[in-house]
């Protein structure tokens, strides 16, 4: 057969090029097998097609290869910018059109949230935030999105989980109908007797951060604190004990590896193909990986040992027999590992929040100590704790202004299904969108006046409301609370399973350190620097909390 002439090898290899980008669009494999054959073996075979235009099939080489990729970037860059994209109706930065890159860099500098917020003051309710991706800031988007017959996950954790790791962590799994099966053992946990049960080892360790914060000595860090608190009892609770971080400090480091991976797991989790790639390489992600290790150790200690009490590991484990299908040992292994990182760093956000907010505002500390001082001797009785409305509205309007995932849990339609409408606006198969929750919860149009500040009394009844002091409240009419627009637990199947646990927690350590302590900013504390020291790397991570603390008159100590 005669060879192409010139311009039709390079018509082929253009060509080749396209036909490239349309099969990775369609089949989406983040193999590295099928990107080595995409990538290198069809411009290695179009490299001989060249060959009668070159002087060798080396120099063929240097000249296909550069033109098979570039003309590859030229096509899926067109794509992305013409109006046949699908969600090329939707405003979005130039960059952010283009590449996944570009938000997964900024990610980096632990300010995701607030871009995300300039973004919805910049565009509107919707702002196209990557290539496939919609942010959606509107409230009416929130159950179609997220609600019962919501859309199942998004790529999002599959970038931040290893593919070795076979068995994948409950909030890692896209397939509904596995994430229900996976979910039945964690109902279970959390179900009205098994939270009853939790309640000593709740009232020993919060017990114990009493102390530990009584026994302190000029300025502490409230924020180690408390998320060692978190630490230790999550672990009671996961695995049966193995944390005594406020006994001991982080002495294995294991508080500094969790949080070092998330720098990490954030960038992969905005463009998953390269983290599949890069998790192979051991060396990558090591805290990451270490800390998952040493979970799965945890659990094979804790799967061997038995427990004192019944903590999450025995629901999980279906220990009392009653599923009628047993998990397997490692889905176990690596849920009770998913039990810490969901349950510690997230618990500890939201409490360290509302004591900041609670030092901003002396009337609101005032107003919830006066409140707590009521209970007496009942400050253990956690069916009380849960009648306590601004003790309630105190957690509430902490997490509405400061949610500990800052972010939002992004979803995506299922294949074949062709998309789907989410309020008024379209989500194309193949896209993702996400409703960032920080943004959602500042927006006027949810919640309003005083938006952006810390007044719990934005919770109460409007006979309640119109009268405190300060009147902020005064005007009914234009006072707005819509509450289907607070969402720090996410929403629907797949929300946070271990809610009913976290309000318990937050609950019994604020009223038993709001019994005994008093607690105060370190002179000359400026409370500006905690939201600009914090870091959203999808978990919250806290700067430090420098705070004075002191035993009040008639405590125990
Ligand atoms: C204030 C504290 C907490 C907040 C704000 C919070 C928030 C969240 C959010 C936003 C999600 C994502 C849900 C989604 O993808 O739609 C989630 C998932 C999850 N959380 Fe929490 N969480 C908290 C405490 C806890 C605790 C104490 C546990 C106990 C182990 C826990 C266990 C889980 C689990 C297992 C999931 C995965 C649920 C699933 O995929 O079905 N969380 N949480």
């Amino acid at each position: 057969m005669a060879p192409l002439s010139y311009t039709d090898t390079l018509l082929a290899i253009v060509g080749a090029s396209v036909a490239v980008h349309l099969t990775y669009k369609k089949f989406e494999s983040y193999e590295p097998i099928v990107a080595f054959g995409l990538l290198v073996l069809v411009p290695s075979a179009l490299s001989a097609l060249y060959l009668p235009h070159a002087v060798s099939l080396a120099w063929a080489a240097l000249t296909v290869f550069p033109l098979f990729w570039t003309s590859l970037l030229t096509s899926i860059l067109i794509y992305r910018l013409s109006p046949w994209h699908p969600l090329a109706q939707y405003p979005g930065p130039l960059l952010c059109k283009v590449s996944k890159f570009y938000l997964a860099f900024r990610s980096l500098n632990g300010k995701q949230y607030i871009y995300y917020d300039q973004l919805h003051e910049k565009y509107g309710n919707v702002v196209r935030i990557g290539p496939n991706e919609l942010s959606i800031c509107d409230a009416n988007a929130i159950q179609p999105l997220l609600g019962n017959t919501g859309l199942p996950k998004g790529q999002f954790w599959d970038g931040r989980i290893p593919e070795s790791e076979v068995v994948k962590p409950l909030i890692a799994i896209r397939d509904k109908t596995e994430h229900t099966r996976r979910r039945r053992p964690w109902t279970r946990a959390f179900s009205t007797n098994a939270l009853k049960g939790y309640e000593e080892l709740v009232v020993k360790r919060s017990t114990q951060l009493v102390d530990s914060l009584a026994a302190e000595k000029g300025v502490t860090n409230l924020a180690k604190w408390i998320s060692f608190f978190t630490y230790d009892i999550m672990s009671d609770l996961a695995f049966g004990g193995g944390s005594e971080m406020m006994a001991q400090g982080d002495v294995t480091g294991l508080w500094h590896l969790l949080e070092g991976g998330q720098k990490n797991a954030v960038f992969m989790s905005h463009v998953p193909w390269l983290g599949r790639l890069f998790f192979r390489y051991p060396k990558f992600a090591a805290e990451l990986k270490a800390f998952r290790a040493h979970a799965r150790s945890r659990a094979v200690v804790r799967k061997n040992e038995g427990s004192a009490y019944k903590d999450i590991f025995h629901h999980l484990m279906d220990e009392d027999g009653v599923a009628s299908e047993r998990p397997t040992a490692v889905e176990v292994t690596s849920d009770g590992g998913l039990a810490i990182i969901a349950g510690s760093d997230t618990t500890s956000s939201a409490m360290t929040h509302l004591f900041f907010f609670l030092m901003c505002n002396p009337t609101a500390y005032k107003r919830l100590q006066a409140e707590v001082d009521q209970l007496g001797n009942d400050v253990l009785d956690t069916t009380k704790h849960a009648h306590m409305p601004y003790l309630n509205a105190a957690i509430n309007e902490a997490m509405r202004l400061l949610p500990p995932i800052l972010g939002g849990s992004q979803r995506t339609p299922d294949k074949g299904s062709g998309g789907r409408m989410l309020g008024s606006y379209f989500l194309a198969e193949g896209n993702s969108a996400f409703i960032p929750t920080y943004s959602l919860h500042r927006d006027p149009r949810n919640f309003s006046p005083a938006t952006d500040a810390f007044y719990p009394e934005r919770w109460f009844s409007e006979e309640k409301r119109i009268n405190l002091e300060p009147k902020v409240f005064g005007n009914p009419s234009e006072f707005i609370h819509n509450s289907a627009a607070f969402i720090p637990f996410s929403l629907g199947p797949t929300n946070c399973a271990g809610k009913n646990l976290a309000y318990m927690e937050m609950r019994m350590v604020i009223c038993m350190i709001m019994q005994q302590l008093d607690l105060r900013f370190q002179d000359g504390y400026d409370p500006s620097n905690w939201q600009v020291d914090m870091l959203d790397y999808f978990v919250t991570l806290k700067g430090v909390l420098p705070v004075i603390v002191t035993p009040r008159k008639g405590s125990r100590y």
